[in-house]
């Protein structure tokens, strides 16, 4: 049971709360399991009257017998109820410390893992497993771990009371038990695959759905409603297969396990009152034994939906663990930063995503507060070299050196609040203006977030909004437009008042207006900080003090926007070529 060990590892400071919900598990089996003897103590005094067991114990006249029975009965019902209310709110509320716990952990794991985890697996299949996976936990919490103890218990309290009474009648009775174990393991371990396969069905099924609705527009602009609604006809369809494929097998085996229940039953029924008959146990004895065969063996019918619902559990838990233990490679701790001026130098940067070369031996040197700017091809990695600054992926050789110490040295936190980024996909919260432009900050400080957004020239459009700063974006903030999205990244970046700018292409997705207020901005914002800019349209970085022009992986050309000119490399084409589109544009307008 590696799985059940490795929930039992990492659920180690709740042992105290499992000891707890486990006794009043027991205790109410125990409590559960009287009725049935006292069926025969009443049977053994209506039968026996001054001879019955209760008579030896001094109550001599039968109806005091009866009286006595009923108050001991009223007392055990007791018992039984007020266990039952402890055990359920003592495994419920355990599994809801538990879950949460885990749900929690494994968020905040997920979000130190490195970016190329995310890339390798679906956002759905992640959501499959911290959402659907962890609520399983819940389930096997709240009824399997209380019905494993029971059934157990309830086993071992009926098979003492059959020993006692009848050791040799015991014996065959129980015959059936090992049969029905090895059955419920047999089935527990064929089950096992066929429900690892139902959770894998189960993630692709979410990855679809998480995909069409983030790209709903795209469905529709392209009247691929049909042809979506097939991929997740195919997807749900398989998840329907690989479920009928569980469902057989698990169907089968109670109606297996009650034929072996069946052959203990009629053997205590027919060799038992045999037994009776023949004066070797007495009938209130013989009564016990045919009621405590039903509470012995029925319950291991049960063992095949715990089993069931075990397996079930176990497979979704050890999803949960599994992505708990998967490395997280780039070390959140170090050496902390300090003060930061800004200088960076990247010395030899050499890095791959996977085979593939991507940056080939880069070094240039940033003196603290300058403004320098990238400008190339598409996919020559641009944006792959701010990234490693970041550190979202580290290089495969080379050093990158923020005022002289070494990134890799330093506390990543300490590392990314020093560096304000701007990405190529703005990711906005589904909250207020005012949220997104102090993202991360519990109190928004009004002025802040206005000086932010004045100097990201968002105030004018936030003003005219009828809610202004309180305006809610919605998802993703698809209630503003692309620009003003732009913007308020860009107020975001602001807002942190970090050391280090990065703005990658900030400028591509805007309009003509928009490049305008945000190339003011940045002239605003870049003042006594270091600002690298990823830019296409190359006016909006011709100030910049120096302009590295990127060729599949290498920087092919470096200098200032008239010394690149004059040098009539591919800047200068780039430039030329850029210009005359303008020109031609202009001409036509
Ligand atoms: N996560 C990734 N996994 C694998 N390859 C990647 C990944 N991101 C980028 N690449 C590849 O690395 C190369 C450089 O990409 P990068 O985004 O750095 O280029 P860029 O110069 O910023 O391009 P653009 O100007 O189009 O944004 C490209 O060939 C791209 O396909």
């Amino acid at each position: 049971m590696p799985s059940l060990r490795r929930l039992f590892q990492y659920a180690r400071q709740y042992r105290r709360d499992a000891f707890r919900a486990s006794f009043c598990s027991v205790m109410n089996v125990f409590f559960d399991i009287l009725p049935e003897i006292l069926i025969g103590i009443a049977v053994d005094v209506v039968v026996n009257r001054e001879t019955s067991f209760i008579a030896t114990l001094g109550v001599t006249d039968s109806f005091h017998q009866l009286l006595y029975l009923g108050v001991i009965t009223v007392f055990i019902w007791g018992g039984e109820s007020l266990f039952q209310y402890f055990y359920q709110i003592r495994w419920r509320n355990l599994a809801q410390n538990l879950q949460h716990d885990l749900r929690l952990d494994a968020y905040c794991h997920v979000q130190k893992l490195p970016l190329s985890y995310f890339e390798n697996k679906s956002t759905g299949k992640l959501m499959s497993i911290l959402n659907d996976d962890i609520n399983q936990l819940e389930r096997f919490l709240n009824g399997g771990a209380n019905s494993i103890i029971q059934v157990l218990c309830s086993t071992l309290m009926c098979s003492s009371v059959f020993f006692y009474i009848a050791p040799q009648l015991a014996l065959i009775a129980l015959a059936p038990v090992p049969l029905i174990l090895f059955g419920a393991f047999w089935f527990q371990r064929r089950i096992a695959p066929r429900y690892a396969a139902v959770r894998e069905a189960a993630g692709v099924i979410s990855g679809r759905l998480n995909n069409n609705l983030l790209g709903i527009a795209t469905i529709k602009a392209f009247t691929a409603e049909n042809f979506e609604a097939a991929h997740i006809f195919d997807a749900s369809n398989h998840y329907r297969q690989t479920n009928a494929a569980a469902i057989q097998l698990s169907s089968a085996i109670i109606p297996i396990i009650r034929m072996a229940i069946l052959s203990g039953f009629v053997v205590t029924l027919v060799y038992g009152g045999y037994l009776a008959l023949h004066g070797q146990i007495g009938v209130g004895s013989y009564s016990v034994l045919v009621f405590l065969t039903q509470r012995l063996l029925w319950p291991l019918t049960g063992l095949a939906d715990i089993a069931d619902l075990y397996q079930r559990s176990m497979t979704a838990i050890e999803r949960v663990l599994d992505l708990l233990d998967s490395p997280v490679h780039i070390h959140y701790e170090g050496k902390p930063l300090g003060q930061v001026k800004g200088a960076l130098s990247f010395e030899h940067i050499h890095f791959a995503y996977g085979e593939q070369a991507v940056l080939k031996d880069i070094s240039l040197h940033i003196s603290a507060g300058q403004t320098v700017a990238f400008v190339g091809a598409t996919g020559s990695g641009k944006s792959t070299l701010l990234k490693l600054l970041l550190r979202f992926y580290d290089a495969n050789s080379g050093s990158i050196k923020i005022d002289g110490m070494e990134s890799k040295d330093i506390a990543l936190p300490d590392l990314r609040r020093a560096i304000g980024y701007v990405g190529q996909d703005v990711f906005l919260s589904d909250a207020s203006i005012a949220q997104n432009i102090a993202y991360g900050q519990s109190d928004v400080d009004m002025s802040a977030v206005i000086a932010a957004a004045r100097a990201a020239e968002a105030h004018e459009f936030i003003e005219r909004l009828p809610q202004g700063y309180d305006t809610q974006i919605g998802e993703r903030g698809q209630k503003l437009s692309g620009g003003q999205r732009q913007r308020l990244a860009l107020a975001r970046a602001i807002f942190k008042d970090p050391k280090i700018m990065v703005l990658d292409e900030a400028t591509s997705a805007v309009d003509n207006e928009t490049e305008a207020a945000i190339q003011r901005s940045l002239d605003k914002i870049a003042k006594g900080r270091t600002t690298l800019v990823v830019a296409h349209r190359l006016s909006t970085v011709r100030n910049a003090h120096c302009i590295y022009v990127m060729e599949q992986g290498e920087v092919v050309e470096a200098g200032t926007h008239e010394i690149l000119l004059e040098a009539n490399g591919s800047y200068a084409a780039l430039w030329r070529l850029q210009t005359g589109i303008r020109e031609t544009e202009a001409v036509l307008i």
